[in-house]
């Protein structure tokens, strides 16, 4: 998969270089390229901005730096297997990244992120770009970041880790919250007897039971509990009147 991320601080996206995403581009996985929409600017003071038309506060990003920006991309990745990418702008208006969206997206060969600032992209971009390309106005929930970088750097992590190879045992994908559905189950590690000054805290026993079929119900039951109790939006309403009626969720 080919990522290009447009942004006036490409530096913000130096954590792509890191972990798993950074371990991905090494194997040749994901093809990462980050442009400096400074570049694609005219002046001599690299002008990206301005004030917004229609009066109000705060800046607005100039169209276009970001058409010439985002022509180069679609001419630096034509060789992708697809002609055009599909466009991710982050936004606190767009549609919520889910499980399944990042599912969607790790299936395209291309994906290119238009990262802005200030109070925003001039709308005429989208418009421009989307007789060029699909484009997507994408959020990562309902509060208010200052631009779109660390929303890109979330996407590309939520969508990176699904793709074949990135991490290393694909089961571990299986149980995770909202893969499906369920939160995920309380994990534990060695020592099954943690002496933390005067206070034993113990493993639950059934972790050290060896038998298997009761430790998979214990995390079903475990992953149900802790859906009911954090994220009860999350649970069918069959599941709230059948075995979680029962159970002691507080
Ligand atoms: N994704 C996401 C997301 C989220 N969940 N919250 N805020 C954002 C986000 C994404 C992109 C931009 C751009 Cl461009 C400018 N701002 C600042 C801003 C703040 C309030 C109103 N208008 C613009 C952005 C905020």
């Amino acid at each position: 998969m080919r990522l290009d991320v447009v942004t006036i601080f490409p530096d913000y996206l130096a954590p792509l270089d890191l972990s798993l995403i950074g371990k991905a581009r090494r194997d040749g996985i994901l093809d990462v390229h980050v442009h400096d929409l400074r570049t694609f600017t005219d002046d001599r003071h690299r002008t990206v901005d301005d004030s917004p038309l229609g009066g109000g506060a705060g800046m607005v990003m100039k169209p276009e730096p970001w058409a010439r920006a985002l022509e180069h991309v679609v001419d630096a990745g034509a060789s992708q297997g697809a002609p055009v990418p599909h466009l991710i702008v982050p936004g606190p208006g767009g549609v919520p990244l889910t499980q399944a969206l990042a599912h969607e997206l790790a299936q395209e060969p291309w994906l290119a992120f238009a990262c802005g600032r200030y109070e925003g992209i001039d709308e005429r971009v989208y418009e421009h770009a989307g007789e060029r390309m699909p484009v997507t106005i994408v959020s990562l929930g309902d509060y208010v970041l200052n631009g779109g970088e660390v929303a890109v750097l979330a996407i590309v992590e939520a969508v990176g880790r699904l793709l074949p190879g990135v991490v290393g045992n694909a089961e571990s994908l299986v149980e995770e919250s909202h893969e499906d559905g369920l939160l995920e189950y309380p994990v534990y590690t060695r020592p099954a007897v943690w002496a933390d000054g005067d206070v034993v805290r113990e493993v639950p026993p059934v972790l050290l039971s060896g038998n298997h079929g009761a430790i998979a119900a214990w995390r079903h039951e475990q992953r149900l509990e802790r859906t009911a109790a954090r994220r009860p939006d999350l649970l069918p309403t069959s599941a709230t009147t059948g075995a979680l009626a029962d159970l002691d969720v507080r």
